[in-house]
C-alpha cells in the first residue's frame, strides 16, 4: 500500500444541516484547499440561514471513540476545533492533543451565533480558557467572542486578587479595548498566538489582527457588501489549518486563508432566506490559480513558454 502524501486535517466541530458553517463548511473549504478532510462531531446543531434553533452535544465517550478512532489510523497534519457546548468536551480534547502529540491545532472558539441559541456557556469558556488555548497554536475569535474572552479573563483575576467581579457580566463596550489590544491580552494570558477577526468591526473594514510570539500583525482587508457570509469563521480557521498542513508558516497561512475567505464572501452566493453560506467554490478556484502561478515559476525560464 502506497501512503498518500495529502496533507490530511481534521475538524471537530459540531454540525450545521444547512451546510455552510461546522463541520460541513469545514470539509468543503479542507478540500478546496486540496487537503484530506476528516470530521469527529462534537454535537449537532438545528439551523439554518436564519439563525440557530437547538444544540445537542454527543456523549462524552462516544467523542473520545471518534477521536481515538480517526487518529490512531490517520494522524493529522492540522487540527480544526469548533463548536464545544460541553465542558467535559474541551479536557477530552485537551488529553487528545497531549495523547497523540497534535501539531498545528487551530481553536475557533463558537460562543454565540449572530442570531439564536448558544453554543458555549461559561464553564466551556472557562476550560477553553484554562486549558484548550493554551494548547493551541492559535485562536480565532471574532470582535464579540474577543470580548467574552476578556471579561472572563478579567473577572478571573478580579477574583484570584481578590476584588469584586466588575458589575456587568458578558461583553465589554467595543470602546474599552482595540482588537490589537484584546490579541494581545488573550495572547498573554493563555500563551498562545491570538487573531482577533474584524468581520463585525462597526468601521468600514475587515482587518484581522494577530498576535504571535510577543508581536502584533495586521492582515488588512477591505469590507465587502455581501448577503451571504454564513461561516465566514468555519472556513478562515479550516484554511489557515491547512495551509499549515501544507507547510506554510503562521503568517503565511493566516494571509492565504484571508485572501480565500474574501473570495468566497465575494462569491456572494444565494441561499436560502437569511444570511446564507459563502461560496467555497472561489476557495477551490483561488487554490488552483496560486498552484497554477507556482507550477509555472517552478518551471525553468525556457519552459514557461510552453
Ligand atoms: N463583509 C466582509 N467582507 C470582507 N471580509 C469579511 C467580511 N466579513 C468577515 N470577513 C472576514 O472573514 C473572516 C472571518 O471573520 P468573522 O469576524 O466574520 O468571523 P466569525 O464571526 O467567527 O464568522 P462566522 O459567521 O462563521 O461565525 C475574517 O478574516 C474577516 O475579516
Ligand atoms: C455548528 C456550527 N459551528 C460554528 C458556527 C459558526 O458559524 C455555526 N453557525 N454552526
Amino acid at each position: 500500500m502506497v501512503s498518500s502524501k495529502i496533507p490530511k486535517v481534521l475538524s471537530i466541530a459540531g454540525s450545521d444541516p444547512s451546510g455552510g458553517a461546522g463541520i460541513q463548511g469545514d470539509i468543503k473549504t479542507i478540500f478546496a484547499e486540496s487537503c484530506y478532510g476528516m470530521a469527529a462531531i462534537t454535537g449537532m446543531t438545528a439551523q439554518n440561514t436564519l439563525g440557530v434553533k437547538a444544540v445537542i452535544a454527543v456523549p462524552d465517550d462516544f467523542l473520545r471513540m471518534q477521536l481515538d478512532a480517526v487518529i490512531c489510523d490517520i494522524i493529522p497534519d492540522a487540527v480544526k476545533i469548533g463548536m464545544i457546548s460541553e465542558p467535559s468536551h474541551v479536557k477530552i480534547i485537551v488529553d487528545m492533543i497531549d495523547k497523540y502529540k497534535l501539531r498545528n491545532v487551530i481553536t475557533d472558539p463558537v460562543i454565540a451565533p449572530t442570531s439564536g441559541v448558544r453554543f458555549a456557556h461559561d464553564e466551556v469558556l472557562v476550560n477553553m480558557i484554562d486549558y484548550l488555548f493554551p494548547a493551541s497554536t492559535l485562536v480565532t475569535p471574532n470582535i464579540p467572542e474577543a470580548q467574552t474572552i476578556v471579561r472572563a479573563i478579567l473577572d478571573k483575576r478580579s477574583r484570584a486578587a481578590g476584588e469584586p467581579v466588575s458589575a456587568h457580566k458578558g461583553e465589554l463596550p467595543a470602546s474599552e479595548l482595540t482588537p490589537s489590544e484584546m490579541a494581545e491580552l488573550i495572547g498573554c494570558h493563555c500563551d498562545c498566538s491570538v487573531l482577533v477577526k474584524g468581520g463585525h468591526s462597526a468601521d468600514g473594514e475587515a482587518t484581522d489582527c494577530m498576535w504571535h510570539k510577543g508581536e502584533l500583525s495586521i492582515f488588512r482587508g477591505r469590507r465587502i457588501a455581501a448577503m451571504s457570509s454564513h461561516g465566514t469563521g468555519c472556513a478562515l480557521s479550516s484554511s489557515i489549518a491547512s495551509n499549515l498542513a501544507k507547510g506554510e508558516s503562521l503568517a503565511a497561512a493566516v494571509q492565504i486563508a484571508k485572501a480565500h475567505v474574501t473570495a468566497a464572501i465575494a462569491g456572494n452566493m444565494s441561499i436560502g432566506s437569511g444570511n446564507g453560506s459563502i461560496d467555497h467554490e472561489a476557495i477551490l478556484q483561488q487554490q488552483r490559480i496560486q498552484q497554477d502561478t507556482i507550477n509555472i515559476l517552478e518551471r525553468k525560464p525556457e519552459e514557461r513558454q510552453k
